[in-house]
């Protein structure tokens, strides 16, 4: 009988194939996604019911935060990006059903091994891993360990930022060490000077003599880099780009590096044939130059008084973590840390110039002024961490930056480890349905979208400081509930356990940089490296938002130099950001 059927076919063979054609065809274009699919009730467009190719694809050319907001503003909270994932926004349930109840990584993350693939408190997927290495460290990243004035990082922060102020003061008030090297842009391949590979002229072609342009994003790179890595392997052995500018470069090798971010963590096998040889030596250069830092810190091991904190490098090898197995940590401390960081500043400082935010840049100095008076000269610094850290005006000057410049704007991809329900809402009949998303699922938040939710954040794309404080008629208790609310769309370190390690240093080191900065000096843009939309006065222009995307049409004005780049981390579009510093009256 089987026999029969089998001579059958054999003998039909042309018909065979097209029935098996068209049955596979039905089951895979129809039959599955409608009518098997778990995922079938969830909304999104059919192309990525199919395939997880579409959602890729956007990643790889860099238009996926984009392509997700959008998705989001058509379809709802609740949308399908892959046969098995899907994205969650509008409603802060999910931030807590996510993140603070502790949805275990997705594989997305273990790509974040170092030194040969090691794994680190960052990359670890399960929560019992995780737990095992965040117990090991958690106590030196703590605000009270930051801040203890028996610890060196305290000590460190006040002289780093010293540093820039000094920079600023060299480089662009007086003139005196005009920034040349970044003018000429040799390391960073995105920058104005790399481009016109014209050596730095495009740079002061007026010859002004004081008050030149610097690219702050380096410099902001160069501090943040200085101090995490003063963190993890102690003061002395730290990096000291802040001393050495023409030592900087190594900031934009890492920028190099990150742009590889897709082939890294979602298709690792194709790296090296994504790579371009500048990349490939880029890697090469930053694991040496690691190495190179962790051996100083080996062979000089911080002497640490009674009461005081180990660095990290040595609590990790108390702890049986030697070797590459530490290194992994360190590195990737040291890249996070530094990268967010100068994003944050760099963005910060730009809104603070921009016209239709004088205003705010006006009312900070005055912040600083009536609270430690005026700078009796350029080398008069602000060393109290605890005043600064409480000075409300910088707080939420803060808190809207990391809003709407989100150093993570990308979505940080868990997987669902339990019984769970979305609720998904039909715009056309005005009903919800509760949805069982299977285990296994990818679910994520995209903070992009969560800062944006318009009925939390009106006029989300814009970033208004003053939407932190009480506005006009609100009673304390409508403030209160208000902020809450919007403290719990607010997802700028993550949320839950898996939440920045490292915040309470970069949000010192943060306040400590702008209380300094502007504590001395006022800024505008280099209108030698762009031209500036809000000179026109068109009330639309000054004000528009930054956009997110992975170009700009001419590359020209401020607002396409400072397009969010679209990437899980996001970073200024040509990784530079000219300012011209002037000292306050
Ligand atoms: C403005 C600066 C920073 C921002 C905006 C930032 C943001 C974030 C975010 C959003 C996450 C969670 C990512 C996710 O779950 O996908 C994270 C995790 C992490 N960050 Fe940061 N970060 C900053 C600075 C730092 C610094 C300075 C360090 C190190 C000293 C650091 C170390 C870490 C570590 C180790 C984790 C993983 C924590 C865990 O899994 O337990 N970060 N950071």
């Amino acid at each position: 009988m089987l026999l029969d059927v089998i001579v059958y076919l054999l003998q039909h063979s042309l018909q065979t194939l097209f029935t098996l054609l068209v049955t596979f065809g039905l089951y895979f274009f129809v039959l599955y996604p409608f009518v098997f699919s778990p995922l079938r009730d969830i909304p999104g467009p059919y192309i990525h019911r199919l395939s997880k190719i579409p959602a890729l694809h956007y990643q790889r050319v860099g238009k996926w935060i984009r392509r997700v907001s959008d998705l989001h503003e058509k379809y709802g909270d609740v949308v399908i990006l892959s046969p098995t994932e899907i994205s969650v926004n509008g409603d802060s349930k999910y931030i807590n059903d996510i993140y603070i109840k502790n949805f275990p990584k997705s594989p997305f993350y273990e790509n974040f091994r170092n030194h040969g693939f090691k794994d680190n408190i960052f990359s670890s997927l399960e929560n019992d891993r995780h737990l095992g290495y965040k117990k090991l460290v958690m106590s030196l990243y703590s605000k009270s360990a930051v801040f203890s004035h028996k610890n060196p990082t305290r000590q460190n922060i006040v002289n780093k930022v010293r540093l820039v102020v000094d920079n600023i003061y060299q480089s662009s008030v007086t003139g005196n060490q005009p920034d040349y090297i970044n003018a000429k842009g040799e390391e960073n391949i995105h920058s104005k000077g790399f481009n016109l590979q014209d050596g730095g002229k495009w740079f002061n072609p007026s010859s002004k003599t004081k008050n030149l342009g610097i690219d702050v994003y380096p410099l902001f790179a160069s501090l943040a880099m200085d101090v995490v890595s003063a963190f993890e392997l102690g003061v002395e052995n730290g990096s000291n780009l802040l001393k050495h500018p023409e030592q900087r470069g190594i900031v934009a090798t890492h920028a190099l590096q990150a742009l590889m971010g897709f082939w890294t963590t979602l298709m690792p096998r194709f790296w090296n044939w994504a790579a371009s040889s500048r990349i490939k030596q880029a890697s090469v250069v930053i694991e040496e130059w690691q190495l190179a830092m962790y051996d100083v810190a080996e062979a000089n091991v911080p002497s640490f008084c009674e009461g005081q904190n180990m660095t990290t490098l040595e609590q990790l090898k108390k702890n049986g973590l030697t070797g590459k197995n530490a290194y992994s940590f360190l590195s990737d401390n040291i890249f996070a840390g530094h990268e967010t960081t100068a994003i944050q500043l760099a963005f910060l400082t730009f809104e603070l110039l921009r016209p239709c935010n004088f205003k705010v840049q006006r009312k900070l100095i005055e912040e600083l002024q009536k609270t430690f008076g005026k700078p009796k000269g350029p080398q008069d610094y602000i060393e109290d961490l605890e005043t600064v850290d409480s000075l409300p005006y910088l707080d939420l000057i803060m808190l809207e930056n990391s809003r709407v410049h989100t150093s993570i704007p990308g979505a940080e991809p868990r997987i669902v480890d339990r019984p769970y329900y979305v609720n998904v809402y039909n715009k056309d009949s005005k009903t919800s349905k509760q949805v069982g998303i299977p285990v296994g699922t990818t679910i994520s938040c995209l903070p992009y979208g969560m800062h944006r939710v318009e009925s939390v954040f009106p006029n989300s794309e814009h970033w208004i400081p003053e939407r932190w404080m009480p506005y006009e008629h609100e009673t304390p208790l409508e403030y209160n509930s208000r902020i809450t609310t919007q403290q719990k769309y607010m997802m700028p370190f993550g949320k839950g356990i898996r939440m920045c390690l490292g915040m309470n240093v970069a949000q010192i080191e943060m306040k400590m940089a702008i209380a300094n900065i502007y504590w001395h000096c006022n800024s505008k843009l280099c209108e030698d490296w762009c031209e500036i939309t809000s000179k026109e006065n068109d009330p639309v222009l000054s004000t528009s938002p930054v956009p997110i995307g992975n170009s700009a049409p001419k590359n020209k004005t401020d607002i396409e130099k400072m397009t969010m780049y679209d990437l899980y981390t996001t970073r200024p579009l040509n990784d530079e950001c000219w300012l011209e510093w002037y000292e306050n009256e």
